[in-house]
């Protein structure tokens, strides 16, 4: 048997840290919202007990460091799974970008599996399970636009943000997310107004969105890759609405209501970052089920 699931990328629209924990995590308030753009995530039955990576991509590993690897392996051992299986991933979503990647083809592998294996579990389930491989892996089993709280993995659905396009750069460099953290200056942080930007949301107020956007990683990215910062220059300039970093970066995002206006930026991007994308936000609840 096969199963075929769609692993879709996540943009914060407003990223606040509130404290350093004892774990070592950060304690976050966050907005996340699922984009049109996702990987493949194909599941399909071994004759033998072994979980396969097969990917075409030199970034993404092919064993247990792959995340979704971890999910297969963490319901095998919690549900005493004697059956192998091949994880096939078609990459779209560019690696180590901000942009939830490898924690989205997780979420897809414990949903996938969930059907393959006939384990019964619910949305909330798998979330927790999700939570034991990565902050941003309980957001993505369910997808849709969510107030996150906790270390990430706290998750309260919101309504959709109003339609508009997102266009995305992502400049050549990897960033890893433990080092921003590890150089933020907790005491010096400019907060964003989440709970304002929850209410824009709600209220469908898209100038009141772009006037929030804020998100506290992005001071650290900036001071260790300038050219993030340019690229955010560049995205204002050829006309986005509102213009912020993804999570832990380098990937910038710029809003865009009107259709005509996309083809501006989009293509002034192009003239100096090799990945630029112009997609749809898929904020509704439900678009995974
Ligand atoms: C930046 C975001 O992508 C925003 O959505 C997330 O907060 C990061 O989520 P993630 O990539 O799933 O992060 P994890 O794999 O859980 O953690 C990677 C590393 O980031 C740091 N980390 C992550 C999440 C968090 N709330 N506090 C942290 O300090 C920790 O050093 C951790 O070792
Ligand atoms: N399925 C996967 N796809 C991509 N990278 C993966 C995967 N599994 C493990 N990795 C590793 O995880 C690292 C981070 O990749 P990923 O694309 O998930 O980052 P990200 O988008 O910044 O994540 P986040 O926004 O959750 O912090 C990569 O450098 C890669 O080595």
């Amino acid at each position: 048997m096969r199963v075929l699931e769609k692993a879709p990328a996540k943009i914060n629209l407003s990223l606040d840290v509130l404290r350093k924990r004892d774990d070592g995590f950060h304690e976050v308030k966050m907005i996340m919202t699922t984009i049109d753009l996702a990987d493949r995530v194909e599941l399909m039955e071994l004759p033998f007990n072994e979980i396969r990576i097969v990917s075409h991509n030199r970034f993404v590993p092919d064993d247990q460091r792959n995340l979704a690897y971890q999910a297969a392996k963490l319901l095998k051992d919690r549900f005493q799974i004697k059956k192998g299986v091949s994880i096939s991933i078609t990459k779209t979503i560019p690696v180590a970008a901000g942009l939830a990647g490898g924690s989205s083809d997780a979420a897809a592998t414990l949903r996938g599996l969930n059907r393959l294996w006939k384990l019964g579990l619910t949305s909330d389930e798998l979330a927790e399970l999700g939570t034991e491989i990565g902050s941003d892996v309980a957001f993505c089993v369910y997808g849709g636009t969510a107030l996150a709280t906790g270390r990430g993995e706290i998750i309260k659905h919101i309504s959709p943000p109003p339609h508009c396009w997102v266009v995305l750069a992502k400049p050549t460099i990897g960033v890893s997310t433990a080092d921003v953290y590890r150089n933020l200056r907790i005491n010096s942080i400019n907060h964003p107004d989440v709970d304002g930007m929850v209410d824009a949301i709600y209220n469908g107020d898209y100038t009141e969105i772009c006037h929030l956007m804020g998100n506290v990683l992005e001071s650290v990215t900036l001071h260790m890759y300038p050219e993030v910062a340019n690229i955010k220059e560049q995205m204002k300039r050829f006309g986005a609405d509102a213009v912020l970093m993804s999570g832990s970066g380098p990937t910038v995002f710029g809003l865009v209501q009107y259709e005509s206006r996309l083809p501006r930026v989009y293509n002034g991007l192009r003239g100096f970052c090799d990945q630029v994308y112009a997609v749809r936000m898929l904020g509704e609840r439900n678009i995974l089920d």
